[in-house]
């Protein structure tokens, strides 16, 4: 079932015409459905329940909007957070702290505190001295910190080297060859309890085998740390898996084959896992829609000038990555073009020499998987306010974010009072 399909001839969100949002709300707008976020959110938990009571923490840095996380945490999802920010905002939404943990290479000591105050459920710690550090934290606060190494594999993720993470060039995490030494430092030290592993190569993963690898060499990891007298209950296998976003390509493999493959990997591991599943709960539940500005003429072909530029959607100039760009009304015709935005920047593209729906100045276009690491990335440049955000619900909608104004962005700026005492 898809939550954003045609009707009638116009793309609805659910069961709500997308033109009508766009009439009230204008645009550039991003719409979430609510009916897919639940879905998807059932799907992963149901496709790794074999492996017994997991936690399924949701990669609040896919899309920190507070009504996602509500609709994630009416969906029994816990919380991956990277910054004391998305422990703020999964805390807001009501994520449980016992269902939430903490990831991410430069956690401040600040950031530590906050998190020990709330209770979460585990640290993920990426060095040495993150782990000394937590510890004195933690010591100073007379608390003790439940805490993993994230270790790296070194495994090639088979995905663009910007979202791989698991190589041994890559910033992440400790060398798997280093990980006995370090649990030993750091089980000496105080107030830190060394009772997870964790692993996370990458995301948008469209192959399962270096996961598979990735997963094994945690399994013997935790093997070795057991024999080594450490106490390891929990195993975090991060998150990566990948969501189809180019109809013509293969599917990535589902989360059912996943579940499989993770279930059969981990079988005797005697752990409690810990999945932080993001692009997969909410990549598909959202779409980019934006109006053509004009249609301008190309050596090669057209240009679509639309009104959402890379500040709003940066994936494809960062990434090159691929959205499906569809007409919410579309004639049936269809049209070889380029589709760019207004920012000053030969990189504000997001397609090239792409049949598309035939469309002209006016019409509205989506960008279609943009539920993930889209909203979220977004910027000002060229002084563009952030887009508005709206979620739906069956024949419900309701904007989730106000479209920032452009007074905002001015008076978070100050003059000096030297220049302002010249001016006078
Ligand atoms: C530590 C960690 N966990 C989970 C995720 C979520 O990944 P994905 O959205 O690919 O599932 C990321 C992002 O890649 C991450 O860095
Ligand atoms: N921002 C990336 C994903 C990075 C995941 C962060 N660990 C993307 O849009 O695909």
């Amino acid at each position: 079932m898809r939550h954003f399909d045609l009707r009638g001839g116009v793309m609805h969100a659910e069961d709500v015409p997308i033109p009508d949002i766009a009439a009230a709300v204008g645009t550039p707008v991003y719409i979430y459905s609510t009916a897919t976020i639940a879905r998807h959110a059932r799907v992963f938990r149901e496709a790794v329940a074999a492996t017994g009571d997991p936690l399924v923490a949701y990669a609040v840095k896919a899309n920190p909007n507070q009504a996602v996380l509500a609709a994630v945490a009416r969906a029994g999802l816990g919380a991956d957070v990277v910054s004391g920010g998305e422990l703020a905002r999964a805390r807001a939404a009501g994520i449980p702290a016992d269902r939430i943990v903490f990831s991410g290479v430069g956690k401040t000591e600040a950031e530590m505190a906050f998190a020990l105050d709330a209770g979460i459920y585990q640290f993920n710690l990426e060095s040495l001295p993150e782990a000394e550090m937590l510890s004195a934290v933690a010591a100073r606060m007379g608390v003790t910190a439940p805490a993993a190494f994230r270790v790296n594999p070194d495994v090639d993720a088979g995905t663009h080297a910007k979202i791989s993470t698991g190589k041994s060039e890559n910033k992440f995490g400790i060398p798997h060859r280093d990980a006995l030494g370090a649990y030993a430092r750091a089980a000496a030290l105080p107030g830190l309890a060394m009772h997870g592993i964790a692993v996370h190569i990458g995301s948008q993963l469209t192959d399962l085998a270096p996961l598979e690898r990735a997963f094994e060499t945690v399994g013997a990891l935790i093997a070795e740390l057991r024999r080594a007298g450490h106490d390891i209950r929990i195993a975090d296998l991060g998150g990566g898996l990948g969501v189809p976003y180019d109809p013509d390509q293969p599917l990535p493999p589902s989360p059912e084959a996943y579940g499989v493959m993770v279930a059969r990997v981990t079988r005797g591991w005697n752990v409690r896992l810990v999945f932080e599943p993001g692009r997969m709960i909410v990549g598909n539940a959202g779409a980019l829609v934006t109006r053509v500005i004009r249609v301008k003429e190309g050596v090669e072909a057209p240009f679509v000038i639309v009104d959402a530029g890379m500040n709003d959607l940066m994936r494809p100039s960062l990434y090159d990555a691929w959205h499906d760009i569809v007409a919410v009304r579309p004639s049936g015709a269809k049209v070889t073009a380029n589709v760019v935005g207004p920012v000053c920047e030969t990189g504000d593209t997001f397609a090239t020499l792409r049949r598309i729906d035939q469309v002209a100045a006016g019409d509205l276009v989506a960008f279609m998987t943009a539920g993930a690491y889209a909203a979220t990335m977004a910027g000002t440049y060229n002084s563009r306010p952030l887009t508005a955000e709206v979620m739906v619900s069956g024949d419900r909608w309701a904007v989730v974010r106000d479209r920032q104004p452009i007074e905002a962005l001015i008076a978070a700026d100050s003059v000096p009072h030297w220049l302002d005492e010249e001016n006078a």
